[in-house]
């Protein structure tokens, strides 16, 4: 099942997504990243190829956890729909939001957390041996439990040596002064892992104080500021609102020369972020700083959307084929968020709280491909079986649920169409669809 637009970039359009057929071993939801290829020149298509190709790569090869899952890798073969024919649509693991949509409320109360975490996702990717090249609010995914993985790989590059090639399209306010004016060669712009560093270091300060460290009311303006500052022509000034503890943390990444933030790696920066984040615990979110506020972003993004949803609308093809069917819970709440066909599992009565669901079995809700997070801390209070039935060809339509991994411990079984309440008092990790109760 195709739903709602969960965002869109530059590049990619991301819906949510529900599988029809179950697939071991692969969940039930996800996030569907499209990036389409019709409609463009020869030498966009080919860009666009390499940066599907440089996502998939990145994604394939660096399994770990602080990085967005990827499931699968679709391609649209539908010569009947040129501007869809020959799409990658990454099947990703499902995330709730970005850092991008929580800043615009002010500054989080949970950053300095979640800055440890990205740090941490930034030390596995570096250690694998990529760079990101594109760290910025928007590429920090938030999980339905709060906490944050890295996304969005088109950027990233395979160091050999010191150094890794990217393609030149990072984001100037997160691009260190070193890249703002270097080469693009014929392979794209040299780049090391103190690019993240920088990049982190102006996420920081974002995240920590809601403005952007170097001055300025336009991208030119802050990109002259970045020479000047380059060049030693000015200082950094960085915000007062700064907590103490995360200063000389973000003076050191955003140091002038490359080479001064090279004493610096990621995995030294974890562990000074993990201590800052530990100091601070405020009990209530600050009040949003002044101006100068992240610019909002661009326009294009309004027209992108447009664009996705056009390329939606194609993608009949590809959902029509079996994988996914149409269908949408944007805006709804309490038990009608549950998709149909799934089975949902939620933490307070009345389908209220957070939710998990799937379409196919959970063999582990804690450790396996699709979890649910929240169960590890509190058992679901209510549980809907919204499930296809035996008129609609369902075989397996009742679910039984397990108070551990792998189907192993009977607590109890869920009728198709039922929801109810659930007494609180046991904690399922697996579930099965069964032909009945
Ligand atoms: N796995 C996911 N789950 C939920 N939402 C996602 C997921 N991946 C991306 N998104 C949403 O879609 C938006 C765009 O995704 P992404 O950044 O990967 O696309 P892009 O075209 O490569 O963007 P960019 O302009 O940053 O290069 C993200 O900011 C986020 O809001």
């Amino acid at each position: 099942m195709v739903g709602h637009l969960l965002g869109a970039g530059a590049f990619g359009s991301v819906y949510a997504a529900l599988r029809a057929e179950p697939e071991p071993g692969l969940p039930g939801r996800a996030a569907l990243k499209v990036l389409p290829t019709g409609t463009r020149t020869p030498r966009q298509l080919r860009h666009l190829r390499e940066l599907a190709e440089r996502e998939t790569e990145v994604l394939r090869r660096v399994r770990t956890p602080r990085l967005i899952r990827l499931y699968e890798v679709l391609m649209v073969d539908d010569p009947g729909r040129p501007e869809l024919d020959g799409a990658t649509v990454l099947v990703l693991e499902e995330a709730a939001g970005s850092l991008d949509t929580l800043l615009a409320d002010g500054v989080p109360r949970t950053g300095p957390a979640l800055l440890a975490q990205v740090c941490e996702g930034l030390d596995q990717l570096h250690r694998a041996g990529w760079v990101h090249g594109d760290l910025k609010p928007g590429n920090v995914l938030l999980m339905a439990d709060g906490t944050a993985r890295l996304g969005d790989f088109n950027m990233a590059a395979e160091l050999e040596g010191t150094h890794a090639y990217s393609p030149a399209f990072a984001t100037p306010d997160y691009t260190p002064p070193d890249l703002l004016w270097s080469e693009v060669g014929e392979r794209g712009t040299k780049i090391r892992p103190t690019a993240d560093i920088w990049a982190f270091g102006v996420l920081a300060h974002v995240v920590l104080t809601g403005a952007l460290p170097l001055p300025g009311g336009t991208p030119a303006a802050r990109r002259d500021a970045a020479l000047r500052y380059a060049r030693g022509e000015e200082e950094l000034r960085l915000s007062p609102e700064l907590p103490e503890h995360w200063r000389d943390i973000v003076r050191d990444c955003l140091a002038r020369r490359h080479e001064d933030r090279a004493a610096h790696t990621a995995a030294s920066l974890l562990r000074r972020a993990e201590a800052a984040a530990a100091e601070r615990v405020p009990a209530a979110s600050p009040p949003a700083p002044p101006a100068p506020r992240v610019p909002p972003p661009p326009r294009r993004r309004r027209a992108l959307i447009a664009a996705g949803t056009a390329a939606l609308a194609g993608l009949g093809a590809l959902w029509a084929s079996g994988l996914f069917h149409l269908g949408d819970t944007a805006g709804a709440s309490g038990y009608d968020r549950c998709w149909r066909g799934a089975v949902c599992f939620f933490s307070e009565e009345d389908g209220r709280g957070e939710m998990c669901s799937w379409v196919d079995g959970g063999a582990d809700w804690i450790e396996g491909p699709a979890p649910c997070p929240w169960t590890a801390r509190s058992a679901p209070r209510s549980v809907f079986n919204n499930g296809f039935d035996l008129t609609e060809g369902a075989s397996k339509v009742d679910v039984v649920y397990f108070g551990r991994a792998a189907q192993q411990g009977l607590l109890g079984c869920v009728k198709v169409g039922t929801r109810t309440d659930l007494s609180g008092t046991v904690r399922p990790r697996s579930h099965a669809w069964v032909p009945n109760c």
